[in-house]
């Protein structure tokens, strides 16, 4: 089951994770996936163990008097349409619950969490996270008292029906004694049957509502397992002698405002090209659909004489190497935070260290107590952890690593201090060697000598040239440019 829910977890297209219906969905199927089917089996077993208990009674009692058996039969029926509302009940409940119940978990996280640690302490912020913990859980509380009661109220109903046509059929037994139709020996011998035969219907019933309840929460199951993908084959990486956007269009769902709006750029063999503009203009987003993690909803992705869409799907993420704003702290060791660039390769030590040298990791790996095998992680035994420039550092390795013909680097100096800043911008194109990167950037100065500079401006390509060409046009370029500069002129020239 475990591998059937990863295989469309990891599979689906990351679309998926903009929806928190699937988020939903997911949890559901972590909790109801494990459990259900193992449920359905034991159903299955009691009911017919009962059923086959009900059978050899029934054939006892027929034996006594043919007329207790259809009363007892009868006996089964409301119990069983009762413990079917109840079955529903239970699988509506869960699925409102969810997205509470993922609440809960994620304020439970924040306050258990280690990264989260400092900032909720620095800020005292543990009074109002538990006072919406407790809030939300308090709900939950009231919400299973109202399903419990509505659940016990069905099981009431339908056990009362059971007791009545029990009660029925020991009073038809009586009437027979009296009527001279069985005798008092016969009649105590079918009181015992009459007794298992009763307890026997109950475990069918309870077998059958196992059965029915978890089958509405496999089909939910198989329902989400339907979104698996077919597994594609692995896309062959894919060299370029020009990668082009011509007017990509992008909403993210529930967006009004389109993220980027009828884009065109253009990337080069061996280029650099760099994304600027205001926060939220659209860069990140575009970068994605470059490397193929979203599909424009208009427009499309050349790669040479092929849009994207033509192509072997995977292609596009075969053929870049993109570190994210937020890219990932792995808690393994620094050989393998590098090595993931290149997941399916055996490791080449070679080329981890020209990464490494490259992005700068080589400046502190060797002061780390197990240099490229220290842990790097606080979570578990024996680990360390790093700064954020470091951190940074090793994602732009692992970047370097992947032999993808495009290199993408969102913020990639975010965190780095001058020097490796500096030494990053310096050696970009000899360390790209004749592959091509698109860099987004707010420093100006890390961008000032790429080939192409387009500058974005909410959804839209505003500018686009050299730096001197964009500094001549004197447009937005210029004027972020000179804000920037003039904070490291002193006052009298500014
Ligand atoms: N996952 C998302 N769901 C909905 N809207 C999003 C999502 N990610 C980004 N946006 C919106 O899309 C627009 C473009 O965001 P994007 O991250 O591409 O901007 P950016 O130029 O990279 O910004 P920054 O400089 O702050 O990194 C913004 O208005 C943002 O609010």
């Amino acid at each position: 089951m475990w591998h059937s829910i990863l295989d469309v977890s990891t599979g689906v297209g990351l679309w998926n994770y903009e929806d928190p219906g699937f988020f939903d969905r997911l949890e559901r199927v972590r909790v109801s996936g494990l459990t259900r089917p193992f449920q359905v089996t034991s159903g299955v077993i009691a009911a017919l163990g009962s059923a086959l208990s009900c059978i050899g009674l029934g054939l006892t009692l027929v034996t006594f008097n043919p007329l207790l058996l259809p009363l007892l039969a009868f006996g089964g029926l409301p119990l069983l349409l009762t413990s079917r509302q109840e079955s529903r009940l239970e699988f509506r409940f869960n699925v409102t619950q969810t997205q509470p119940s993922r609440l809960r978990a994620y304020l439970a996280i924040l306050m258990t969490g280690r990264d989260e640690a400092k900032e909720v302490r620095a800020f005292d912020m543990v009074g109002n996270l538990r006072r919406r913990f407790d809030a939300v859980y308090s709900r939950y509380l009231d919400d299973l008292r109202g399903h419990l009661k509505r659940r016990t109220a069905l099981s009431v109903i339908g056990q009362s029906g059971a007791a009545i046509v029990l009660g029925l059929t020991l009073l038809a037994l009586a009437w027979m004694v009296t009527g001279g139709g069985l005798t008092i020996a016969t009649a105590g011998a079918a009181l015992v049957a009459v007794r298992m035969l009763a307890s026997q219907i109950q475990g069918l019933t309870g077998g059958v509502q196992a059965v029915f309840e978890s089958g509405l929460f496999i089909d939910d199951l198989q329902d989400f397992l339907a979104l698996a993908p077919e597994p594609a084959t692995a896309a062959a990486v894919r060299p370029f002698e020009q990668i082009e956007s011509r007017q990509v269009s992008f909403s993210y769902p529930g967006r009004r405002t389109p993220a980027v709006d009828g884009v065109s750029i253009r990337i080069r063999r061996g280029e650099v090209v760099a994304l600027v503009g205001e926060n939220g203009s659209g860069k990140s987003t575009l970068a994605k659909l470059i490397a193929g993690l979203y599909p424009p909803d208009q427009g499309a992705v050349w790669w040479d004489d092929s849009p994207l869409s033509e192509l072997p799907e995977g292609t596009a993420r075969a053929s870049t190497a993109v570190i994210f704003q937020d890219f990932v702290h792995y808690a393994m060791d620094v050989r393998t935070n590098i090595a993931l660039g290149q997941p399916e390769q055996p490791v080449n030590d070679d080329g981890i260290r020209r990464a490494a040298a490259a992005s700068g990791v080589a400046d502190f790996v060797d002061e780390l107590p197990q240099g490229y095998e220290t842990m790097l992680t606080r979570m578990f035994d024996g680990g360390h952890d790093l700064s954020g420039g470091q951190w940074q550092r090793l994602a732009i390795a692992r970047a370097f690593y992947r032999d993808a013909p495009l290199v993408i680097l969102d913020e990639p100096s975010a965190a780095l201090d001058p020097r490796a800043e500096y030494d990053l911008f310096s050696s970009l194109r000899s360390t790209i060697e004749g592959r091509s990167a698109l860099v987004i950037s707010h420093r100006f100065s890390t961008v000032r000598n790429a080939d192409r500079i387009y500058v974005l401006d909410s959804g839209r390509v505003a500018e686009s040239g050299t730096h001197d060409e964009l500094m001549a046009t004197d447009g937005i370029y210029a004027e972020l440019f000179r804000l920037q500069a003039t904070a490291y002129l002193p006052d009298e020239s500014r």
